[in-house]
């Protein structure tokens, strides 16, 4: 499993890139709100997104247009910012039309709100390079989100993709909405490809208490060690 970081912040994408495990980065549009971004910067900010984390890590950037046309339209310039933007576009009808047109240029999709077999399948048909399952929401209104994460990983492993999507590349599963070290743990063991996750839950997946205690004890005994 790959790690993506879910944040807008720069900041938080500086630190976990320096940490030399981050693969990825994905915003959406209620992140760039949170940090204060300001729609005429929004493909700066990318760029500044796309610069930090270098060539081989995908930044998801979101199109809120709704028809195919402005959403192709909007994919297009997205992806001319940087060669790694991957445009994020929501699950249903008008997303999917647009996932076909941008796939057959050879602009890589992130298909987003997906929360069943069928919405995952018909992305995957249209195209799409990520497919990005939400597990925390599910969790919000009293569902299981990691069954439904299980089904799609599964359902989707059950085919072939390749002749769907941008050049023959594997669809890769983005295990998405993510509330706990526990759902990247699940996750993983499903076999979802990354995890997107948020930097307070990528922090909490780095400690462990008993690492902090073990830690504490070497330290004590090397004192030892030095003072002998
Ligand atoms: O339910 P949440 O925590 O708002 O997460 C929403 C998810 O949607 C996404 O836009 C999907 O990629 C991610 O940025 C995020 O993981």
């Amino acid at each position: 499993m790959k790690f993506f970081l879910d944040t807008a912040d720069l900041a938080e994408i500086e630190e976990a890139a320096s940490w030399g495990a981050l693969a990825g980065v994905t915003t959406n549009p209620t992140l760039y709100a949170r940090i204060g971004g300001k729609l005429d910067d929004f493909h700066n900010h990318i760029k500044r997104i796309c610069d930090i984390v270098g060539p081989d890590c995908p930044v998801s950037a979101e199109s809120v247009a709704m028809t195919r046309d402005e959403i192709v339209r909007d994919g297009r310039e997205l992806a001319k910012i940087a060669p790694n933007v991957v445009v994020k576009i929501p699950t249903m009808v008008e997303g999917l039309a647009a996932t076909r047109q941008l796939a057959d240029e050879g602009i890589p999709v992130n298909m987003t709100l997906c929360f069943t077999v069928p919405q995952a399948i018909l992305a995957a048909r249209a195209g799409a390079r990520y497919i990005s399952p939400f597990v925390g929401r599910f969790d919000d209104i009293s569902e299981d989100g990691l069954a439904q994460l299980d089904d799609v990983v599964r359902a989707i492993g059950n085919y072939d993709f390749t002749a769907d999507t941008v050049n023959g590349e594997q669809i890769e599963i983005i295990a998405a909405s993510i509330r706990s070290a526990n759902h990247v743990t699940q996750a993983a063991l499903m076999g979802a490809d990354i995890a997107t996750v948020p930097f307070g839950i990528l922090k909490k997946c780095v400690s462990h208490p008993l690492t902090d205690r073990g830690l504490e004890s070497f330290l004590k005994d090397w004192e030892k060690v030095q003072n002998a």
